[in-house]
């Protein structure tokens, strides 16, 4: 496997990097941002929180807008961020002006229907491609926490619903709950997995969890001033369906906080707090 690397810079006493690899899984190039903690210097393997950004993001987004390197640091916390979507002059895209579909827009699922499906399997590379190589090639363990932002945050609760036994921890920031049952969702779906409504359910966080396996550390933020709180993101449904599941979930609602990084950047050392209990950094 070819790893480039991009850029690579000092950042609380670790190493703010950023690699570009060729995906099998996504048949493209991507690239793909780490945060080494100064603890990764002695080479012991260390746990890894990975952070799914949200519509028209790239893997940078988190890594300079969050502020989490300084606890992450203090945790020894690895910290990957994925593109996300599939990238490149091969991959399909959605008309100009459509931001919620397409490019920066993967939706983290594996499509079935044309063009999408040859490249956007953004499930299979966020589950498995990209945490082989990151247990390969860094000094991390196979200790996985997740979490995520928005379309992130569908993505973290869906990667982790999907996939018991890979995460000790799941959170996510204005998470989309119910993607069936809002417009950003259904037109993903539609386009990725088709009209048959019924293979949408397969990844819809607010369906999965009725039906989960394991019960993991579940911590979600929703800014009461978000934008696309009552329209897209629909945290009454997941918590509904949690409470049927009898799925522990704490979800806190803050007062004038809106959609934005500025939110994350505000709470996202209590997420990292969260995740390094589970993962074996803190005291529970
Ligand atoms: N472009 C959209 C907003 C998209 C948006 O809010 N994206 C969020 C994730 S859903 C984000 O993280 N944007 C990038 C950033 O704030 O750095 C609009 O104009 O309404």
């Amino acid at each position: 496997m070819d790893l480039e690397k991009l850029s690579d810079s000092l950042c609380f006493g670790g190493r703010q990097q950023r690699w570009r690899h060729r995906s099998a899984t996504l048949g493209c190039e991507m690239s793909f941002s780490v945060y080494l903690p100064p603890q990764a210097e002695a080479g012991a393997p260390l746990p890894v929180l990975y952070w799914l950004s949200g519509l028209t993001c790239t893997d940078e987004n988190f890594v300079q807008k969050a502020g989490a390197q300084r606890t992450a640091a203090q945790l020894g916390l690895i910290l990957v961020c994925p593109d996300t979507s599939p990238r490149g002059a091969e991959v399909a895209r959605a008309p100009d002006g459509e931001w919620d579909l397409g490019l920066s827009a993967g939706f983290y699922l594996n499509a079935s229907e044309a063009p999408w499906a040859s490249h956007y399997r953004m499930h299979d590379y966020v589950a498995d491609e990209l945490p082989s190589l990151i247990e390969a090639h860094f000094p991390a363990s196979d200790r996985r926490a997740i979490s995520g932002h928005s379309m992130g945050g569908h993505g973290a609760l869906v990667t982790a619903l999907r996939r018991p036994g890979r995460y000790r921890s799941v959170s996510a920031f204005a998470p989309i709950c119910h993607p069936c049952d809002c417009p950003w969702g259904q037109k993903a779906f539609r386009h990725y997995l088709g009209d048959d409504e019924s293979r949408w359910q397969a990844w819809d966080a607010s369906v999965l969890i009725g039906q989960a396996q394991e019960r993991l550390p579940l911590l979600i933020d929703q800014g009461e001033a978000d934008a696309f709180l009552a329209s897209q993101l629909r945290p009454e449904a997941l918590v509904a369906a949690a409470s049927a599941a009898g799925y522990p979930l704490t979800l806190r609602r803050h007062p004038g906080y809106d959609h934005s990084y500025f939110f994350i950047a505000s709470l996202i050392d209590e997420h990292l707090h969260h995740h390094a209990k589970a993962l074996g950094r803190l005291a529970s």
